[in-house]
């Protein structure tokens, strides 16, 4: 809806009214439509504002109405006819002014926004800005299809919004007036401020404030900028179609008029609208906003939970992670107690940790209290903290020892979290004397990098306790994912049975070029032998020797099996070589020093795998990328609906956020589950049961028991998976 009144006795205010975010439904359009004719037809009303309601100016065309039929009057001709009005039209934008909602203030003949407060900082003056501006359809697979793409390079310029509509970020209203955006900024009330300013220009001529006659500036070498522009997209995300249409549409901004422009949009547009990256991106765009709404099997909720206040917090081990969490808790604003036993390593990481700290506050603009963090090599030091971080080696007796100190050492209601990675939470809260205050909190390296959270929800863990981790993560700038406990949790334990599958494709005749090929064409940034190098073999090695796995000792046929199963023992035989990645220089590529980083074919590594092969029987076969593909990703994906059933995750949300945050997982592909939900879960079915049979020795190729129940109920969409584990719980 928008409401219409008219205002200091010539203004006609319409305001735009649509909760949460103002945007752009149908019946808010209409309400455009309306209130617009209204003014235009009213002989009192001189000039025009145009607001958003609740201090939001509008976030865009409804996304929810693009998987439905369209209705409505359509938004490319409501925003031409308030550009050609005889009378001033201002837009007046606080809070957001997004996608459709930018291009309706771009269709006004001035801008007004409100920016906070004007701070001075070391000489420097900056402005705290609240509104947000920007054309984000490119995230959503989209692009800005309401005279988007040809009015921003006709007001700002072709590089500047070339820049803008391929990476759909937002600016603030500080950047947005130096770019040219916005006419004005206020730190005053900004629809008061608008209203005297479209008293001030009425009657004034509009000729020179309708974006459509405008012509870009002309640019030298119009060519080479969309070359240019072209490879930096293709090279930012692989495979995704919306950004290079954007390039596609900025250019026929910079060399068509803008009628013909208009339709070169709308005809990019149509091949966007429909796509499977539309598609997937939308649905990951509520799937991030869904993980939020998190839920547990004994029925703790995040609507019912409270969390805890958390003002001071520790870190315990200041490894790579632990001085990654440092950063990323004194970032959030924390005082920080940094605890390391062992001098050396302490003494680096009071060097280390305030580097990465200044690195960070250049790159964000921001500023960091220097004495928020306190380093100690004792853990006495974390005696009057709310929150600990445990992030020491991965070792189980280790840890059991300090949570058994830090129970005796901390308040009694200090809340005590573990960053395992896949041991066990519920055994670590035995140590204490408050199991139900302790909680896994998985970090990603780099941890004050990397978006994504796990949140491990233990047995005895309070709803409380879940509820604090969850919002520090979000506090730290996280996508926190709550996850039930069990070996991996959710994304290590699916990324298992990912890495088994590539290590059988290079016994059975792969290389690691082909099979990162692949799932690099497939979109990920890097495929598993590239990024099995630069995260250290080692790592994995380590793991498998404390399971008792990587015994290279065996030989004949048991040296391929373990506990019934097939196993390959291709990653613990290069980590004797001494290869442990990029770190030594050789891995499963070479690199030209240890350190290195661009991975090169090793011939090494292929003589070695056919005097493996020879070695036990194993005939190459050509293997092709569809199969690497299947392989890889269909284990990935049972697992994930593994997970799903035993409850480990609440929904299938949840797995794919893990999975684009935490594993590069291509977000144009929306996640592994609603990948499964676009391939086809029958699909799903008879590839891996067609995998199964001929590698009985993988039990984990069986289709999981919900994957066959959501097919048997007619593979119903991902939206609706929920109902089907919620009917499959309640019979338990
Ligand atoms: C605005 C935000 C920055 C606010 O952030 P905040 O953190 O405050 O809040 P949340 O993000 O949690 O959001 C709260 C709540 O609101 C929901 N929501 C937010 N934005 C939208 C929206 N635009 N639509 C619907 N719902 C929205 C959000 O999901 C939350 O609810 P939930 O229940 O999930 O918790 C932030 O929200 C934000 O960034 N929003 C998105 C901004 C954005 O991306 N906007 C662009 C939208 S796309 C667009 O505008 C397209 C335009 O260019 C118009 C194009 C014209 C279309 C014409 C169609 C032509 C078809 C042609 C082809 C046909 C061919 C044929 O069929 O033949």
């Amino acid at each position: 809806m928008a409401q219409y009144r008219r205002v200091s006795g010539s203004v006609g205010l319409i305001t735009l009214q649509n909760p949460p975010v103002n945007a752009l439904s149908a019946s808010v359009r209409q309400g455009i439509v309306d209130s617009v004719k209204r003014a235009l037809g009213d002989q009192k009303v001189k000039s025009v504002v145009i607001c958003g309601q609740n201090g939001v100016f509008c976030g865009g065309a409804d996304i929810r109405e693009f998987g439905r039929q369209m209705s409505g009057p359509p938004l490319v001709p409501m925003i031409h006819d308030i550009e050609a009005a005889n009378k001033p039209v201002v837009a007046a934008i606080e809070g957001s002014a997004l996608g459709g909602g930018l291009e309706l203030a771009l269709g006004c003949h001035y801008r007004i926004s409100h920016s906070k407060a004007v701070v001075y900082h070391c000489f420097i003056m900056t402005m705290s800005d609240q509104a947000k501006l920007g054309l984000p359809e490119v995230t959503l697979g989209l692009l800005p299809a309401a005279g988007g793409t040809q009015r921003l390079p006709r007001l700002i310029g072709v590089p500047a919004a070339l820049n803008l509509i391929t990476t759909g970020r937002h600016v603030t209203a500080a950047e947005a007036l130096q770019l040219g955006i916005l006419d004005h900024v206020t730190e005053h009330n900004t629809v008061d401020v608008a209203v005297k300013f479209a008293l001030s220009v009425t009657g004034e001529s509009l000729d020179g404030r309708r974006i459509s006659s405008f012509s870009c500036a002309p640019l030298s070498d119009l060519d080479s900028l969309f070359e240019e522009a072209m490879l930096k997209v293709r090279s930012a995300a692989r495979g995704a179609i919306a950004p290079v249409a954007c390039v596609q549409a900025v250019r026929a901004a910079a060399t068509l008029p803008y009628a013909q422009g208009m339709e070169r949009e709308k005809e990019l547009m149509a091949t966007l609208f429909h796509s499977g990256q539309a598609r997937a991106l939308q649905y990951f765009f509520f799937a991030q906003r869904a993980v939020g709404r998190w839920s547990t099997p004994s029925g703790a909720r995040w609507d019912t939970s409270q969390p805890r206040p958390v003002r001071k917090a520790a870190v315990i081990g200041l490894g790579t992670m632990g001085r990654g969490i440092t950063v990323a808790l004194a970032q959030a604003g924390l005082s920080v107690v940094a605890v390391e036993t062992h001098a050396k390593q302490l003494m680096e990481a009071t060097k280390a940790v305030p580097s990465m700290l200044k690195r960070g506050a250049v790159r964000g603009g921001t500023t960091i209290e220097p004495d928020s963090i306190t380093y100690s090599q004792n853990l006495q030091a974390v005696a009057d903290v709310d929150l600990v971080i445990e992030a020491v080696f991965e070792d189980m007796a280790l840890k059991e020892k300090v949570f058994q100190q830090l129970s005796i050492i901390c308040k009694p209601d200090t809340l005590l979290c573990t960053n395992t990675s896949s041991l066990d939470v519920d055994h670590l809260a035995s140590q204490t004397r408050h199991p139900e205050l302790v909680v896994g909190m998985h970090f990603f390296a780099p941890a004050h990098v990397m978006k994504l959270l796990e949140v491990v929800y233990g047995r005895r863990s309070s709803p409380a306790a879940v509820a604090t981790a969850m919002q520090l993560g979000k506090k730290m700038g996280k996508v926190s994912v709550a996850v039930g406990n069990c070996r991996g949790f959710a994304g290590n334990r699916m990324l298992k049975r990912y890495l088994e599958q590539a290590f059988f494709l290079l016994e059975e005749g792969a290389t690691p070029e082909l099979v990162d090929r692949a799932l690099e064409e497939f979109g990920f940034p890097m495929g598993v032998f590239r990024m099995s190098d630069l995260s250290g073999l080692d790592v994995g090695w380590r793991v498998r020797k404390a399971d008792g796995l990587a015994d290279t000792s065996l030989t004949g046929t048991s040296a391929r099996v373990r506990q019934g199963c097939r196993y390959s023992p291709l990653g613990d035989l290069l980590c004797e070589h001494g290869r442990f990645g990029q770190k030594t220089g050789r891995g499963w590529y070479q690199y030209d020093k240890p350190g290195g980083r661009v991975a090169k074919s090793d011939p090494w590594l292929h003589n070695f795998l056919d005097e493996y092969r020879a070695r036990h029987g194993l005939v190459p076969r050509c293997i092709d990328q569809q199969e690497v593909l299947e392989r890889c990703l269909f284990v990935l994906i049972n697992e994930g609906f593994q997970i799903l059933e035993e409850g480990i995750a609440a929904g299938p949300e949840d797995i794919d956020a893990i999975y684009v945050f935490g594993y590069g997982w291509p977000r144009h592909r929306g996640g592994p589950m609603f990948y499964a939900d676009m391939v086809g879960l029958e699909r799903v079915v008879e590839r891996l049961e067609r995998y199964h049979q001929a590698h009985p020795d993988v039990p984990y190729l069986q289709p999981s028991g919900l994957l066959r129940r959501l097919v048997a109920n007619g593979s119903p969409p991902i939206h609706k998976w929920r109902n089907v584990i919620k009917n499959r719980n309640s019979q338990l």
